[in-house]
């Protein structure tokens, strides 16, 4: 499990630590942490060109100490004070083991330009609001400069504690964040700007309190994964239920009953209408389908989940199946079209069982009110007030997927590729955490690990390619084998 934290529960810890050690260890130890990393992306030290852009706060103190390591070892290092002051010991420490400074105007540019790698020291957790001049500039300057950056702690610009970017940031090539992540190294946008994370320990684990945010990885994907055993027959494995699609938008259907059956269902039941019918009858034949001639769920069978919404439309046949699905007492997923209806009609969701929503921002804004740019700037805290709000599970999908549920550390999975954002994708996400849930995993299990699945199944039927949304169901089974052979 990755665990992130906050700047206030970053700061608390550092407090404690700190009250117990001589003055100054632990930013040497970030600072020998830092001077490895620029050291390994350099390859060769000796006489390669390396940038300090440094602030005011300890950010920059981290960077000069680094500076000093990697001056020692014959790199030609100069430092840009941006700020008004500047890290005393840190700067002494500098200038002694024969680091330069440059200054902040036209010689800071030229100091950026003809690095071979920058070091973006300019603010840390200590940052608030838009970077202000003279850094919005610098951090202009080393984006568009031709050497790599390496972040200390988190990119300058970016919100340690959301992710959130406002006005310029620095896109890092590698962040060296000290002691543990912060939350914004893993949530987009400032995920996107971090580059490769590595985590320096200054010995702060002790010192730390519950995450804030946390990422599955492989390993506890597999391990939450459920896996038939020799007892197991089609009924105990878990029934999915898909109410979805319509005449007019059939593909939904046929995607979402795909990604249910290649996540592991027992079995997958479908019921709509005719045109739909069809088409799932077409494509998988190992779907138990009932076509419908009134919206009414009588006779489709017993299911242990239900997937509802994707292409179902939102008129009065929607909205008759979608109470009737959410009057049932097994766990609902909804997504889509049903979650327009929900939007309209709050007092749907009034239920004992589990929900799980699985909202694009534009979906959630229709749920919550809030904007939808606004929800992608912060999309840790629109998911935590909705899943307050709503009382229900909410997967927020996007370029990083969120997961939340009251008073859990919400999940954050960035397995995905930009290019899973074509039609029905999430179609597919849908009868992922469908059959999952059916399984027997909760909400928040169930929609975390169909995330990572999704994520990854979209990487594998990209390689660098565009894909379709068929592509990424059929993928699912391969990132299935990847994560259980990688953990066996
Ligand atoms: N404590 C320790 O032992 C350890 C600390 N560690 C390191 O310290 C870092 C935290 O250091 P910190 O608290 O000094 O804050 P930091 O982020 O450097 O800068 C804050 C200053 O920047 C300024 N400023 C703020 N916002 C701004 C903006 N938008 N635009 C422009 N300027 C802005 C503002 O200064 P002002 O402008 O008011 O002079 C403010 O005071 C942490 O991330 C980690 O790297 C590690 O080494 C582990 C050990
Ligand atoms: N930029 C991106 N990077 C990674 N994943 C993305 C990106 N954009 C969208 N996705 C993923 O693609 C899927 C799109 O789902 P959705 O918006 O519901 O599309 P549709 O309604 O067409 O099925 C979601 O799983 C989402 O997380
Ligand atoms: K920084």
């Amino acid at each position: 499990m990755r665990t992130a934290y906050t700047a206030d529960q970053i700061r608390a810890a550092e407090h404690e630590l700190m009250a117990r050690l001589p003055e100054g260890t632990l930013m040497q130890r970030a600072a020998s942490g830092l001077a490895a990393a620029c050291a390994a992306m350099l390859g060769k030290v000796y006489g390669s060109r390396v940038t300090l852009l440094v602030g005011s706060g300890d950010n920059g103190g981290d960077a000069l100490y680094a500076g000093a390591l990697l001056a020692r070892r014959g790199a030609r290092v100069e430092a840009v004070l941006a700020g008004g002051r500047t890290h005393e010991a840190g700067l002494e420490a500098f200038l002694l083991a024969g680091g330069r400074t440059a200054g902040d105007g036209a010689a800071g540019a030229e100091a950026v330009e003809r690095a071979d790698l920058i070091v973006d020291g300019l603010v840390g957790i200590g940052a608030s609001g838009p970077l202000r001049e003279p850094y919005w500039g610098l951090a202009r300057a080393a984006n568009a400069a031709a050497a790599p950056t390496v972040a200390v702690d988190v990119p300058s610009g970016v919100d340690a504690s959301s992710g959130r970017v406002e006005g310029a940031a620095v896109e890092a090539a590698l962040t060296v964040t000290m002691g543990a992540r912060k939350t914004g190294l893993l949530v987009d946008p400032g995920a996107a700007l971090a580059g490769e994370v590595e985590l320096v320990d200054i010995g702060l684990g002790p010192y730390l309190p519950d995450p804030d945010v946390v990422g599955l990885t492989g390993a506890d994907v597999a391990a939450l994964l459920p896996r038939p055993a020799a007892e197991s027959d089609k009924y105990r494995r878990g029934v999915v239920g898909v109410v979805a699609g319509s005449d007019q938008y059939t593909g939904a259907a046929v995607l979402a009953v795909g990604g249910a059956l290649l996540a592991g269902a027992g079995m997958v039941r479908y019921a709509g209408p005719g045109e739909p019918v069809a088409q799932v009858r077409a494509h998988w034949p190992e779907a138990v389908v009932t076509e419908l001639e009134r919206p009414s769920l009588d006779g489709v069978g017993r299911v242990q989940a239900w997937v509802v919404g994707p292409g179902l439309g939102t008129g009065d046949w929607a909205r008759e199946m979608l109470a009737q699905v959410l009057a049932s007492d097994v766990p609902v997923l909804v997504d889509a079209d049903g979650l327009t209806l929900v939007a309209r009609e709050r007092d749907l969701l009034g239920r004992e069982a589990p929900v799980l929503v699985t909202p694009h921002a534009g979906e959630l804004s229709r749920l919550t009110g809030a904007g939808r740019e606004e929800i992608e700037a912060d999309r840790l805290r629109h998911a935590r007030d909705a899943a307050a709000d709503l009382g229900v599970t909410v997967l927020l999908k996007g370029s990083t997927t969120v997961v939340a549920e009251p008073d859990r550390p919400v999940r954050v999975n960035g397995t995905g590729t930009a290019w899973l954002a074509t039609g029905g994708t999430g179609d597919v996400l849908s009868g992922v955490a469908g059959a999952l849930l059916a399984q027997g995993l909760g909400c928040y299990d169930a929609g975390s690990c169909a995330a990572y699945l999704h994520g990854l199944a979209g990487r594998i039927a990209s390689s660098g390619a565009p894909l379709h949304a068929a592509g990424v169901a059929a993928a699912v089974p391969a990132a299935i084998r990847e994560l259980t052979s990688r953990s066996s």
